[in-house]
């Protein structure tokens, strides 16, 4: 057992020194990119599935609410969370329409879609973010692995190099995180 959570630790802390070594300028670019459209009155979407649709969620409410700092609540929105737009645009568009859709109904031009997928692959993120693009958003991927089909789609991406899901989730969360402190140093 102690094995066990010794690999996983240090699996961790290895993810942990890819993304310091190689990704904090886009870590960066995402955050003014964020920031420039918060600026400007504009909004972030979020969308993903499983794990990542807990972190669109959890990284919304920082921004509506408060991360660390006092400020104004910000525009941001996870696309998981409403169960009849979900349900309904499931059961008659398909599940790979269930962001884009609401990317169509909410996306203007300007607004943020970050999509979250550990693989790059999952259809209904890649669907979301084609629509983005179509209606003027910025889309800023935050993947995994080799970043899959949804990388190329971005304007910018921030793609966590390594195999193992739950380890790119958490290197996610942590960049998630980071981009609140870097959007709160502007508010
Ligand atoms: O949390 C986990 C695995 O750690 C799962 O719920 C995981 O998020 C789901 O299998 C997702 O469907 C994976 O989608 P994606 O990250 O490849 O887009
Ligand atoms: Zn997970």
């Amino acid at each position: 057992m102690i094995e066990i959570i010794e690999k996983e630790l240090l699996a961790h802390q290895k993810a942990f020194e890819r993304v310091w070594e190689e990704l904090r300028f886009h870590i960066y670019t995402a955050s003014v990119i964020c920031t420039e459209a918060l600026k400007n009155q504009k909004k972030i979407m979020l969308c993903g599935n499983g794990g990542s649709a807990a972190d669109a969620q959890h990284i919304a409410a920082e921004l509506v609410g408060r991360f660390k700092k006092e400020r104004r609540g910000l525009p941001a929105i996870a696309l998981t969370t409403d169960t009849s737009a979900l349900t309904a645009i499931g059961n008659d568009y398909g599940y790979a329409q269930v962001f884009a859709r609401q990317v169509e109904a909410l996306g203007k031009r300007g607004d943020v879609l970050i999509a979250i997928s550990t693989s790059g692959e999952s259809e209904n993120v890649l669907r979301a973010v084609e629509v983005a693009r179509a209606q003027e958003c910025k889309v800023i991927g935050l993947l995994g692995k080799d970043g899959g089909r949804i990388k190329d789609l971005c304007d910018t991406s921030i793609v966590v190099p390594v195999h193992d899901t739950p380890r790119i989730q958490e290197m996610h969360i942590l960049i998630g995180h980071i981009l609140c402190a870097l959007i709160d140093e502007s508010f």
